[in-house]
């Protein structure tokens, strides 16, 4: 493929090699849902309990990214956008490292989550509907953000003065208001188990 004078090379070691080393096939967990939802929280503990069953994880947290390759973008609709389409691009990245990444984004708009989706191929990409009712979120608060957006100390926080549109069919849900960390996570492992979303077969 050739766009713009500039050539994709097929590298050396391919996909296939790293996900037969690795033991298991690499895809992407998508986690969206609402500030202090317990994305982060819940992100975590699914990549230890991965990480002990010998699964090459890696977190990509949306705050953390945001200290880094996305230092330069803010709030705005276009911001997210663009956040969330590189989020996407270094995940896509690491799949093909043949690692099963677990994004930890709002990714509050569904435009964005289908674009994401969009760059994977079908069952690489696990949406993970990260549930929690808005006051839930307001009374964990676990950064004083929503604290900071009802003083109106920040313009435009997600959930606030910021549109968050749940996804319509994610994969599964977690309800972290009624379901314990564990049990979030369980959850997530049984739909990774019950679909062979890691597991090699046939022509992998
Ligand atoms: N205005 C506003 N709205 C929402 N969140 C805000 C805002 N300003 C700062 N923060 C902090 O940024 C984290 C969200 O970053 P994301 O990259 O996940 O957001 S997005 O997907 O681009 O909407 C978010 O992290 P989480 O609380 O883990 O969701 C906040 O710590
Ligand atoms: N069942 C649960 N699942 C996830 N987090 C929970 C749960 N119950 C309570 N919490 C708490 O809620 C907060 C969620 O914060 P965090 O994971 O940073 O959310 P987010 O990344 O969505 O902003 C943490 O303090 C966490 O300990």
């Amino acid at each position: 493929m050739q766009t713009n004078n500039v050539t994709w090379h097929q590298t050396s070691v391919s996909r296939n090699s790293r996900q037969q080393r690795n033991g298991h096939r690499g895809c992407v967990i998508w986690l969206t849902g609402l500030s202090g939802s317990g994305k982060s929280t819940v992100a975590n503990q699914l990549s230890l309990a991965l990480f002990q069953r010998g699964v090459q994880t890696y977190v990509l947290d949306g705050d953390n990214l945001r200290c880094g390759i996305n230092s330069n973008l803010g709030f705005s609709d276009e911001d997210r956008d663009e956040n969330v389409r590189r989020v996407a691009e270094v995940a896509k990245l690491f799949v093909d490292a043949g690692m099963v990444v677990i994004a930890a984004v709002i990714s509050p708009m569904k435009h964005q989550r289908d674009m994401a989706r969009k760059k994977f191929g079908a069952n690489e990409f696990v949406e993970v509907f990260v549930d929690c009712p808005l006051d839930v979120c307001q009374t964990r608060d676990p950064k004083g953000l929503y604290k900071k957006a009802r003083q109106g100390k920040i313009v435009g926080f997600t959930g606030i003065d910021a549109p968050y549109q749940p996804p319509a069919h994610p994969q599964v849900t977690v309800q972290t208001h009624v379901q314990s960390i564990e049990q979030g996570v369980d959850r997530i492992l049984h739909y990774l188990n019950a679909h062979r979303t890691l597991r090699l077969s046939d022509g992998l």
